[in-house]
C-alpha cells in the first residue's frame, strides 16, 4: 500500500495523515468557533442578530461536535478486541453496504454513500460492528474519499494482518451535486485492495460480485 514513514518520528502516514488519532492540533474555544459562524452567516447577507439566527451559531458548533467527531477516536482501537476462536471458518468476511456520511475536505459539504468491506482472516477475527465503526470513525473527519478509502484498507490490514482486504465505497458529493458543476446523483466509486484481494483476480472479482450485486433485496 502507498503508506509512507515519517522517519522522523517514525509514524505511519498515509497521504500525510497519521492513521490512528487525527492531527493533533489547538482547537479554539467554543465561544471563537461561534463567532466565525456568526461571521459565516453575516458573509452570506443575514443578520446573526435576527430572532431566528440568534442560536444558530450554538446549534451549527454543537452539529461540528457531532459532524467531526471521528478526531476523537482511534480506528487502532475499535479494532483491537479480536476473537481466536472461528471454528475452522477460512474464508472472506464481508460488510455490505455500511451507510456512510463525510464531509470532502475540498468544500467541506457531504458525500453520502455506502461502503463495502471484506476481510480474508488468518485466524483473528474482530466483531462486526467494529468495522462499521472504523467506517464511522474516518467518516467523522476532513478527508476526500480517495483518502477515506486507503485509510479503512490500512488500518484493517494492520491491525488484524488478514491475508487482504477489500473496500469498495459508492457516494455522492453534494460539491458537485449543489454548486459548481452541478452534476447531481453522480456515484464516485473507489477501490483499495491489499493480499489476496490485490494478487488473486478471483478473490477480487468475488469481492466485486458480492458488492455490486444488485439482484439481492
Ligand atoms: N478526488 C476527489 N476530489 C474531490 C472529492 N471531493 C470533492 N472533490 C473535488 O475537489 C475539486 C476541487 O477543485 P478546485 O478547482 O480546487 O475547487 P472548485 O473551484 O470549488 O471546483 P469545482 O467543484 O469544479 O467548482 C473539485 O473537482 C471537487 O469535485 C474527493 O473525495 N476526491
Ligand atoms: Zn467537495
Amino acid at each position: 500500500m502507498a503508506t509512507k514513514t515519517d522517519d522522523r518520528k517514525g509514524r505511519k502516514l498515509y497521504a500525510g495523515i497519521e492513521i490512528g488519532k487525527g492531527p493533533q492540533i489547538a482547537r479554539p474555544s467554543r465561544e471563537e468557533a461561534e463567532r466565525a459562524v456568526r461571521t459565516l452567516i453575516a458573509y452570506a447577507g443575514d443578520d446573526p442578530e435576527r430572532e431566528g439566527l440568534r442560536d444558530t451559531p450554538k446549534r451549527v458548533v454543537g452539529a461540528y461536535d457531532e459532524f467531526f467527531a471521528g478526531y476523537k477516536d482511534d480506528p487502532i482501537e475499535v479494532l483491537s478486541r479480536t476473537f481466536d476462536d472461528v471454528g475452522g471458518y477460512d474464508d472472506i468476511v464481508m460488510l455490505r453496504d455500511i451507510e456512510l456520511n463525510s464531509h470532502c475536505e475540498h468544500h467541506m459539504v457531504p458525500f453520502i454513500g455506502k461502503a463495502h468491506i471484506a476481510y480474508f482472516p488468518t485466524d483473528r477475527v474482530v466483531g462486526l460492528s467494529k468495522l462499521a465503526r472504523v467506517v464511522e470513525v474516518f467518516g467523522r473527519r476532513l478527508q476526500t474519499q480517495e483518502t477515506m478509502t486507503a485509510q479503512i484498507a490500512e488500518t484493517i490490514d494492520r491491525v488484524l494482518k488478514p491475508k487482504g482486504v477489500a473496500v469498495m465505497i459508492e457516494a455522492v458529493h453534494q460539491c458537485m451535486s449543489m454548486r459548481g458543476v452541478r452534476k447531481p446523483g453522480v456515484a464516485t466509486i473507489t477501490t483499495q485492495f491489499t493480499g489476496v484481494f490485490k494478487e488473486d483476480p478471483a478473490q477480487q472479482a468475488r469481492f466485486m460480485q458480492l458488492a455490486l450485486d444488485r439482484g439481492r433485496s
